[in-house]
């Protein structure tokens, strides 16, 4: 394995990487950093968390003028947060090189930003829209601009930001190096990127699967009505330390977090149609841990890089293969493990074989928990919070009045009654969840030999995992009022083409989320 010293770093860059912890580069760095060195365009195709952004960090910062005060490179994020979270870590690698990064995105005060750009920025990381807002205004000169960085190249290329992608290039100077990223990269976005790029070369990181195999991926089968309690058993047996839970559109983030914290669950949403200003706030509430769930739609699905996220709950299966891949791994970063699990509804179960066939992985079957394993895990909860207080904790000044009480009653009965106090009590307080329609298969899946859902297998044909649960799900049923769903399937896919859309006829780019 190669070092980063053996890679020809500029001193300050080197000292960077150490100082964040970098021992070794990882593959795609490896890789990455000494042809772009070479100023040729790249597609930089490599797993979720394995390190694209110093990828192309490093090699980008290389090339930077320092005493150059022009904006020298242009990298484009399909999300606000993102775009923050890579211009910081672009900034973190330019520690000690006296380069600065700026991000740019919509929600954000233009003015603020322009005051920004007026400080001699050498690199802008932005959104699409926001940036060609400030095109338009003649704020930021391109003329400099030597390196374009597509993040999420796949994302960027497709059909909600294409067009806003091919005029922001057409603009920027044709003498430029172009490099792609994405750890998703289908055939047909690597056709529509030779548009833009001279004579490209791929740098494929190969793995047998498209998904990291720190994270032990698995589903659950049920019923829509039952995802709720499920959902809520999973937390209460997992405890994650942090989690994010995608839902399909807006409506379903914001009623499910609403639903989850009735329950008594630390917990917010984040989607497009929030306040800049709040989306920020609870991500940087999350990753703070002081919320410890993050219910989200897909504008959390790329890139985002949240240490401690050790579980993604698919509450609804994503619009598309690529997006799944992406979910789960905001989890299993950087080596580390992590988990996932994935709702699929009777009418989805062939699309989780497509995503399956796609990644190139099989997730394993989950039972779905019953009230009494969720029951099971808070008292193993409570009785391990006991003994820790029993092993740790200065207890002989209650040691007395212990005495006494064990003199008068019973000493199971009392240690029962502790454990009662320490548990973490259930709720079943009544919550409003609209029904969302399931996921409808794009193309057929390739016919896979052996099919999971033999006949015998088949929920309500007799599967004893289906026919015992039946009984105990038919009670928390109850707690949803039969709404049916009305407009539910809109997805955050077709709303990122509709504000597209939009944006095209009203010519106003700053205040509309991509997502
Ligand atoms: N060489 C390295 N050694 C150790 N950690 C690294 C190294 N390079 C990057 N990291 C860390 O790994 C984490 C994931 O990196 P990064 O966000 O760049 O992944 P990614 O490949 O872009 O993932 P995604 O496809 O989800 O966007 C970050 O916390 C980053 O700081
Ligand atoms: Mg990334």
């Amino acid at each position: 394995m190669a070092l980063f010293n053996e890679l020809g770093l500029q001193e300050e860059l080197l000292k960077a990487v150490l100082d964040m912890g970098f021992d070794s580069p990882t593959p795609i760095q490896e890789q990455i950093i000494p042809l772009a060195m070479q100023g040729i365009d790249l597609i930089g195709q490599a797993q979720t968390g394995t390190g694209k952004t110093a990828a192309f960090g490093i090699p980008l910062l290389s090339k930077i003028e320092k005493d150059n005060k022009a904006v020298q490179a242009l990298i484009l994020a399909p999300t606000r947060e993102l775009a923050l979270q890579v211009s910081q870590e672009i900034n973190r690698l330019a520690k000690y090189k006296n380069v600065e990064a700026i991000a740019i995105y919509g929600g954000e005060d233009i003015g603020k930003q322009i005051r920004g750009l007026k400080k001699n920025p050498q690199i802008v990381v932005a959104t699409p829209g926001r940036f060609m807002d400030h095109m338009r205004r003649n704020t930021i000169n391109l003329a400099n601009i030597q390196t374009v960085i597509l993040d999420e190249a796949d994302e960027m290329l497709s059909m909600g930001f294409i067009e806003d992608i091919e005029t922001i290039l057409q603009e920027v100077p044709s003498e430029r190096q172009t490099l792609l990223f994405s750890a998703t990269m289908p055939k047909r976005i690597q056709a529509v990127s030779q548009k833009f790029m001279k004579s490209p070369q791929t740098v494929a990181v190969k793995n047998k699967t498209m998904t990291v195999d720190t994270i032990e991926q698995r589903y659950l089968d049920l019923k829509e009505k039952d995802k709720f309690d499920a959902l809520c058993r999973l937390m209460d047996i997992h405890c994650p330390e942090l989690s994010i839970i995608f839902g399909r559109t807006k409506r379903r983030v914001d009623e499910l977090s609403e639903a989850l914290s009735i329950r008594g669950y630390d917990v917010e949403g984040i989607h497009g149609d929030m306040k800049q200003e709040r989306r920020e706030k609870v991500l940087r509430k999350f990753k703070r841990g002081s919320i410890k769930i993050l219910v989200a739609t897909d504008v959390a699905a790329r890139g985002l890089d949240i240490s401690g996220v050790s579980h993604v709950f698919n509450f609804d299966l994503p619009q598309d293969p690529e997006s799944y891949v992406h979910r789960i791994g905001r989890t299993g970063r950087a080596g580390q493990k992590g988990i996932s699990f994935t709702f699929v509804t009777p009418r989805e179960r062939e699309y989780l074989e497509l995503i399956e066939d796609t990644t190139k992985s099989k997730m394993l079957k989950q039972h779905v928990p019953s009230i009494g394993d969720a029951k099971d895990a808070r008292y193993r909860q409570a009785a391990q919070k006991l003994i820790g207080i029993a092993e740790s904790a200065k207890t002989h000044d209650l040691e007395e009045a212990a005495q006494k009480l064990l003199e008068e009653y019973d000493a199971v009965k009392l240690v029962s009654a502790a454990l009662k106090m320490v548990t973490k009590q259930s709720s079943d307080a009544p919550v409003t969840l609209t029904d969302e329609s399931p996921v409808r298969m794009k193309k057929k899946p390739m016919k896979s030999s052996g099919s999971r859902y033999s006949k015998d297998s088949k929920p309500g044909s007799g599967s004893s995992s289906y026919k015992g649960k039946g009984k105990s799900y038919s009670n928390s049923s109850k707690k949803y009022p039969a709404s049916k769903s009305q407009g539910s399937s809109k997805t955050e896919r077709a709303e990122k083409s509709d504000n597209y859309r939009k944006r095209k006829t009203s010519h106003n780019h700053s205040n509309k989320t991509t997502i």
